[in-house]
């Protein structure tokens, strides 16, 4: 069966994340995953995930300043890129996270491209047991950011030629910018470290809008994935009522 990840940077995101874990935890789910939890001490962020026994499956590497939205491609920010970085590991190793998500930036062309790579390495060979994950945005929520497709990925996947760098697969952002979800989903299977979900086009819970998840979970369980799928969707009220669709997906 189908395992979930509630994404706590949305879910239950009026809660300090120790009791957001507890709530997930509480709703069924199998595992966690957050954006940027650097608010809360690392041991207290732990003891809930010890409590509950769920794994915290990622987290991002900090945006940077206000309207920023990571640091990584960024031509002069290598510094502060790379003590993000440091950071982002730190917290993970602490609380046994086994993924970050290196966040980008507002960059363009071959200059970001050449420091996205070589923070990206960076990276991966500071903490070869951490998978390091990269993932294209859609243009609509965040215009100009950096890496914004497949192809974009896996070329630079390519170019960086590290074992522990994969792509996030967020079918979300996947299916505005590119759709043919299935095929791409196959195509691209041995580089995706994770896969999210939300309705397509309001972000709202995977159980409306233009793709149909049971498809997908499918699909997916077709390929082989047995990993949680990572539940990224901004709930209209209480996140406790908008977990109908967990059990629709369980079923598939
Ligand atoms: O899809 C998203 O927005 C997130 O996965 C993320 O990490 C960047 O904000
Ligand atoms: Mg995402």
């Amino acid at each position: 069966m189908t395992g979930f990840s509630a994404n706590l940077g949305f879910l239950w995101a009026d809660l300090p994340l120790p009791d957001a874990i507890r709530a997930a935890h509480r709703a069924g789910f199998d595992a966690v995953e957050c954006h940027w939890p650097y608010d809360f001490d690392p041991a207290a962020v732990k003891a809930a995930l010890d409590e509950t026994g769920l794994a915290m499956l990622g987290l991002n590497t900090n945006r940077g300043k206000p309207g920023e939205n990571g640091l990584s491609a960024l031509p002069g920010r290598e510094v502060e890129a790379r003590a993000e970085i440091d950071r982002a590991i730190a917290y993970a190793r602490a609380i046994g996270c086994g993924a970050i998500h290196v966040m980008a930036g507002y960059g363009k062309g071959a200059v970001a491209d050449a420091i996205f790579i070589g923070n990206l390495t960076y990276a991966c060979q500071t903490a070869p047991e951490l998978t390091i994950l990269i993932e294209p945005l859609n243009r609509y929520d965040a215009p100009g950011y950096f890496l914004a497709g497949t192809a974009q990925a896996a070329d630079l996947m390519i170019k960086a030629h590290q074992p522990n760098l994969r792509l996030m697969f967020d079918c979300y952002h996947l299916q505005i910018m590119e759709g043919d979800l299935s095929r791409r989903l196959e195509k691209l299977l041995p580089l995706i470290g994770h896969v999210q979900i939300a309705a397509v086009p309001d972000r709202g819970p995977p159980d409306h809008g233009e793709v149909d998840y049971r498809h997908i979970v499918g699909v997916l369980r077709d390929l082989g994935w047995d990993r949680p799928l990572g539940a990224e969707y901004k709930p209209s009220g209480p996140t406790d009522a908008s977990l109908g669709w967990l059990d629709l997906l369980r079923a598939v």
